[in-house]
């Protein structure tokens, strides 16, 4: 089965909520857990136990596991386990995009099976061209495995790259007419999906019927709300994974008040749902 076909039945199960588990220094501190390989496996596996159970997919950020190196990226490959133990599927941030050889060894690393970090999809930077990701794009296509294209982030020094224009399109503008073309066939949904912030002002006149998934971080900690989304995606809102990591993860260590806003969450966002 596809990642686009698993995500879709994901989301009609569980909700369309990406629950980021980020291991923050400072919420392992107030979480009264000391910022060592130690406080970073409890912290994200109390997390992951929380509330991987009531997520269609969550989100670890691999920056905040690889600050501990190999000790910490151990933890990481037990968060990516135990998640998809709990029935969620994982989207490793990785956000990575080099040289399409080098871009062949992040793909094996993150997306075959046979790797110890393999994940059901992870987040990629086209920033080096579309077509230095073909080999991420063979490899999930291998594997059954998805893409998230950063296109428009939700960061506010993203447009200086992202909105640059070329050929009377813009930078975000041609990363989702790429992801249009890969996904063009595939039903119920395709599995190159794109990054859009839940923060931006407006659609930024982009084209988002792409038949794919998008991903918009910047809900919750960043501003982003439901009608946000509704805002900013209208029509596709439907394809929105809302994804929040601080909003959540301060709730802890109390397992009951992040499960109760995961569930919240999932109600509010499925009315966007159509
Ligand atoms: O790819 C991402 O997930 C991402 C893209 C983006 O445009 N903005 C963004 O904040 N993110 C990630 O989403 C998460 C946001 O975390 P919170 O601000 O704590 O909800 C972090 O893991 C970021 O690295």
């Amino acid at each position: 089965m596809t990642f686009g076909a698993r995500l879709r039945a994901a989301v009609a199960d569980r909700g369309p909520f990406c629950v980021g588990i980020d291991p923050h220094a400072a919420l392992l501190r107030d979480w009264g857990y000391d910022d060592d390989v130690a406080g970073l496996e409890r912290f994200a596996l109390g997390a992951v136990e929380a509330v991987a159970p009531h997520c269609s997919i969550v989100k670890p950020q691999s920056a905040f596991y690889e600050r501990f190196g190999s000790r910490g990226v151990a933890v990481l490959e037990r968060v990516i386990a135990e998640s998809r133990a709990a029935g969620a599927l994982v989207l490793l941030d990785i956000k990575r995009g080099d040289i399409g050889s080098t871009s062949q060894a992040y793909a094996d690393a993150y997306l075959d099976p046979a790797s110890p970090l393999a994940s059901d999809a992870v987040t990629v930077s086209p920033f080096l061209g579309f077509g230095s990701l073909q080999p991420f794009v063979d490899t999930a296509l291998k594997f059954d495995a998805g893409l998230f294209v950063l296109a428009a982030t939700s960061n506010k020094e993203g447009p200086e790259v992202q909105e640059a224009v070329t050929d009377g399109r813009s930078v975000s503008g041609t990363m989702l007419d790429h992801l249009r073309r890969l996904n063009a066939d595939a039903t119920p949904l395709g599995s190159f999906g794109a990054v859009v912030g839940a923060t931006l002002e407006d659609d930024r006149g982009l084209d988002l019927a792409f038949n794919g998934p998008i991903l918009a971080p910047g809900y919750g900690e960043q501003g982003g709300t439901t009608a946000d989304i509704r805002r900013i995606f209208g029509a596709s809102a439907g394809n929105v994974l809302a994804s929040s990591s601080r909003g959540v993860l301060r709730l802890g260590p109390d397992a009951a008040a992040m499960r109760e806003a995961v569930l919240r969450t999932n109600d509010e966002l499925r009315a966007l749902q159509g």
